[in-house]
C-alpha cells in the first residue's frame, strides 16, 4: 500500500503529519484556511504539489461550510483566502499558480448570471477536488518519462544507480512522486540496481521522509549526508541525479532544496546527467530567469537543532535559506508529464 500524506473523503481533510515522521504515523483535521495555512508554514506538509492541494483543499472544506449569502462575498472570500494561502511559503509557485487559477474561475462564475450561488460553491470544490487526481496522473507520466529518458543512455539491460535530494514523493504530492516518482517507475521496471538519498540538512527531509518511503516501498537505497555526495560520484559509478523542483523559469534555471545547486556542481564536474522531475504545475511562465525567485528563509532553530536537540554552540548566528537556484546549464533535462525538454525548449511550450 502506497503512502498517502493527504486524505480527503466527504468534505473531510487529513493530513499526515510529517514533522512527526518517521518516529510516528499521525493525521491531523485541517478544518479550514487558519488550519491549512499553519500546517504548510510549520512544514507538517510540504513539498510544492503537496502545499497548493492542502492550501487549496482547506479552502474548498470552508466554502462547503459557508454561510455566505452572494456570489459577490463568496468571490471576495475566496480571493482573499487564497492570497492569504499563498504568503504561507514564497518559493514553490504551485500554491500561487493553483490560486491565480482558481480567482479566474470564481471571477467568471460571479460574472456568469446563470450560475447560482449553490452552483458557484459546487463548480469551486469540484475544480479543487480534481487537483489531487490530475497531480497522481501527471506523477505516473513523469515517472514514466524520466525512467525511459535515463534508460536511453544505458548501454543494454544494465541497471541504473541514482542519486536524489530532498523528499519528492508520495509525502509531498497527491501520490508516487515527482524525482522519487521516475525512482518508483525505474525500480518496477526492474532496471534499478540502487538509490542514494542525501540526509537534507537542515530540515532532514531525505533521512526523515524519503528514506521512510524508500524502505516502505522496499525499494534498495543508501543514505548518505549532505557532504558526501562528491566521494559518492567519484566512487560509486552515479548513472543520474534525479531531483524535484519548487519553481522552474522559463529558462530552466530550477529552484529546489537548499544542496541541490552544489550536488548540480559535483555532477558536472563528474560527468553524472542531473535531471529535474516536475509537473507543469511547478514551471512559472512568468519569469525569465531564477534571478526572480524569491527564497524562503526559514527560523534559526532547524539549524541549531535536531528535533528538540540543540547541536549548535550557543551564541552561533545562522543563515537558513531553504533553497538554492541551480542554473540551466548544469541541467541536463527537465522530466514532465508532457515530455523530457532540454531547458533551452521550456519556453517554446508556453507560445
Ligand atoms: C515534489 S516536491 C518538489 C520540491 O518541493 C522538493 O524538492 C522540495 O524542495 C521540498 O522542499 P520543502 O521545504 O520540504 O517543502
Amino acid at each position: 500500500m502506497s503512502l498517502k500524506a493527504i486524505k480527503y473523503e466527504n468534505h473531510n481533510l487529513e493530513i499526515l503529519d510529517q514533522l512527526l515522521l518517521p518516529a510516528q504515523s499521525k493525521y491531523i483535521n485541517i478544518k479550514g484556511v487558519e488550519d491549512g495555512w499553519k500546517a504548510i508554514n510549520k512544514m507538517q506538509v510540504r513539498g510544492a504539489p503537496a502545499i497548493a492541494i492542502v492550501g487549496c483543499l482547506s479552502l474548498a472544506i470552508e466554502i462547503q461550510n459557508d454561510k455566505v449569502e452572494s456570489k459577490k462575498d463568496l468571490r471576495q472570500d475566496i480571493e482573499g483566502k487564497l492570497n492569504y494561502l499563498v504568503s504561507s511559503r514564497p518559493t514553490a509557485v504551485n500554491m500561487k499558480k493553483a490560486a491565480d487559477e482558481l480567482i479566474a474561475l470564481a471571477n467568471q462564475l460571479y460574472k456568469d448570471e446563470t450560475v447560482t450561488i449553490d452552483a458557484m460553491k459546487a463548480k469551486f470544490i469540484s475544480n479543487v477536488e480534481a487537483m489531487l487526481e490530475n497531480d497522481i496522473a501527471d506523477n505516473k507520466a513523469i515517472g514514466e518519462n524520466g525512467a525511459k529518458e535515463i534508460l536511453l543512455k544505458m548501454p543494454g539491460d544494465s541497471l541504473v544507480r541514482i542519486l536524489t535530494h530532498c523528499n519528492t514523493g508520495s509525502l509531498a504530492t497527491a501520490g508516487y512522486g515527482t524525482a522519487l516518482g521516475v525512482i518508483r517507475s525505474l525500480h518496477a521496471m526492474k532496471r534499478l540496481e540502487h538509490v542514494y538519498c542525501t540526509e537534507t540538512r537542515p530540515y532532514n527531509q531525505g533521512a526523515r521522509l524519503t528514506a521512510y518511503e524508500l524502505v516502505h516501498d522496499k525499494i534498495p537505497a543508501t543514505l548518505i549526508v549532505d557532504s558526501m555526495v562528491g566521494a559518492l560520484m567519484k566512487q560509486r559509478n552515479i548513472s543520474a541525479v534525479v531531483v524535484g523542483a519548487d519553481r522552474v523559469a522559463t529558462n530552466g534555471d530550477t529552484a529546489n532544496k537548499i544542496g541541490t545547486y552544489q550536488i548540480a556542481v559535483l555532477a558536472k564536474f563528474h560527468g553524472v546527467p542531473f535531471y529535474v522531475a516536475a509537473p507543469f504545475t511547478s514551471i512559472d511562465k512568468k519569469i525569465s530567469s531564477g534571478d526572480h525567485i524569491v527564497i524562503e528563509e526559514r527560523p534559526d532553530r532547524e539549524v541549531t537543532h535536531v528535533g528538540e536537540h540543540r547541536i549548535a554552540a550557543q551564541g552561533i548566528s545562522c543563515w537558513n535559506p531553504a533553497f538554492d537556484i541551480t542554473p540551466a546549464s548544469l541541467i541536463a533535462g527537465i522530466i514532465t508529464e508532457k515530455g523530457v525538454f532540454l531547458p533551452q525548449q521550456l519556453k517554446e511550450q508556453f507560445n
